[in-house]
C-alpha cells in the first residue's frame, strides 16, 4: 500500500492484507529464464539469438529457423547457430541485456490485454520470435495477450515480403515526439512516415505551426481547419493525409470531443469517423482509434450505408483485436471500449 513513509513523502508499505504478493515481478521473471537457460541448451541458444541493442548491424546475424522449430530439440543445438554453441554456462549479463531489449510488456502502445476479467497487471515477458519485430511509425502489427499467451496480428493488410512491425511507442503524435521516444529506446527512426514529415518542405511551416499549437493549446479546431486546408491545397496524398491526421491525433480528438468546437468547425473537418478510417488504413487499427470509428459512426456522416459502416468498424476491430476474435466477443469489446452510453448496436 501507499502511506507516509518514513524518511520523507510517501512510499510503499506493505500490510497484512498484502502478504503472499509477489513484490519484484521483474526479479521473478529473470530466475526464471536465468533457470530455464541453465537447464535447457536450447532456450540458452534462443535467447542469444537475441539483440542486446549495442551491436552494430553488421554483427546481427539472422538466425536458423530451425532454432525456432520444436523439432530441433533433438538435432542438438551446437551446429545450428554460430554464436551461441561456445556458450556452456549461461552469460548472466548477455541474458539480462536481452530481456531489458526484448521483453514485452502488455500495457505497451502495440498490446491488447484481455481475458483477465479488467485486472491489468502490466505484466512483462519474453517472447522470442516477436522479440524479432522492429519499431514503425507506419506499423502493421499489434499484438493481443491473453493469459501467457501474445498473439501478434496485422493491424493493416500486409503485402507478401513487407516487414512486420509494431509501434514501440505512441505513433498518434508528431514526428519530433517520436524521434525523442526512439532516442530513449537508443535508435535514430527513419521509417518513410518520419523522412516524409521531417523531410517535406511544401508542409514544414504548416507542421512546425502546428506543433507549436499542439503544444502551447488554444482552439484545436483552428488547428485541424489549418492543416486540412494546407493538406488539400498542397495536394497531399491520402495515405500522406492520413500519416498527419494521426500525428496530430490529439488535436482531431480534441475537436470531436468538444460540441462547441464540433459546432463551429464542424462543417469545415471532415468527419471523425473518415479520420479515424483513414488513420487506420495508415497506421493500423487500435482502440483509440476504433473508439472514434463507433463514436463517429452513430451519425453515419460520410461512412456510407448500415452494411459499409458495421463492415468499417468491423475491419478496425479486427485491426485492433486480431481476426481470432468471433463477432459476438468483437460486440462485447466494442461496449467495454465505447461507454455504455455510447453504446452502437451491430
Ligand atoms: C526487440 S529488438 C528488435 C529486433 C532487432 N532489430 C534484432 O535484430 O534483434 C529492438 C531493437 O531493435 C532495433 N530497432 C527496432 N526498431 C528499429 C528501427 N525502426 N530503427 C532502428 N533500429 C530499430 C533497436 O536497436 C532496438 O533496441
Amino acid at each position: 500500500m501507499i502511506a507516509k513513509a518514513v524518511a520523507v513523502g510517501r512510499g510503499v508499505l506493505p500490510d497484512a492484507a498484502d502478504s503472499g504478493e509477489k513484490m519484484v515481478v521483474w526479479k521473478e521473471l529473470v530466475d526464471k529464464v536465468l533457470d530455464a537457460a541453465e537447464k535447457c541448451p536450447r532456450t540458452a541458444a534462443l535467447i542469444y539469438t537475441l539483440s542486446t541493442g549495442e551491436e552494430r548491424p553488421e554483427e546481427l546475424v539472422v538466425p536458423d529457423m530451425a532454432l525456432f522449430r520444436q523439432e530441433h530439440e533433438d538435432l542438438g543445438v551446437g551446429d545450428v547457430t554460430t554464436n551461441t554453441a561456445r556458450k556452456e554456462v549461461v552469460a548472466v549479463d548477455r541474458i539480462l541485456t536481452a530481456l531489458d531489449v526484448n521483453c514485452l510488456t502488455e500495457d505497451a502502445p502495440a498490446a491488447n490485454l484481455l481475458g483477465n476479467s479488467g485486472v491489468v497487471n502490466c505484466g512483462v515477458g519474453l517472447w522470442v520470435l516477436p522479440s524479432f519485430i522492429n519499431h514503425s511509425c507506419h506499423p502493421n502489427a499489434r499484438r493481443t495477450h491473453v493469459g501467457d499467451h501474445a498473439i501478434v496480428h496485422a493491424s493493416r493488410d500486409i503485402k507478401a515480403g513487407e516487414e512486420v512491425t509494431f509501434p514501440y511507442f505512441d505513433v498518434l503524435v508528431p514526428v519530433s515526439k517520436r524521434k525523442e521516444a526512439a532516442r530513449a529506446w537508443g535508435f535514430e527512426c527513419h521509417c518513410d512516415r518520419c523522412k516524409f514529415e521531417a523531410e517535406d518542405v511544401t508542409l514544414r511551416q504548416e507542421l512546425m505551426k502546428a506543433e507549436n499549437d499542439l503544444v502551447s493549446g488554444g482552439d484545436m479546431g483552428a488547428l485541424v481547419v489549418r492543416l486540412e486546408d494546407k493538406m488539400r491545397k498542397s495536394l497531399v496524398k491520402e495515405r500522406r493525409k492520413a500519416f498527419l491526421r494521426a500525428s496530430f491525433w490529439s488535436a482531431y480528438s480534441a475537436l470531436f470531443d468538444s460540441d462547441k468546437l464540433v459546432r463551429k468547425w464542424g462543417r469545415r473537418v471532415p468527419a471523425e469517423a473518415v479520420v479515424a478510417e483513414s488513420i487506420a488504413d495508415a497506421v493500423g487499427g487500435n482502440e483509440r482509434v476504433l473508439r472514434a470509428m463507433l463514436r463517429g459512426t452513430k451519425d453515419a456522416n460520410g461512412c456510407g450505408n448500415r452494411l459499409e459502416v458495421e463492415d468499417k468498424v468491423m475491419r478496425i476491430g479486427r485491426a485492433t483485436y486480431g481476426k481470432v476474435v468471433k463477432r459476438n466477443a468483437m460486440r462485447s469489446l466494442f461496449s467495454l471500449t465505447l461507454d455504455a452510453t455510447n453504446n452502437i448496436n451491430l
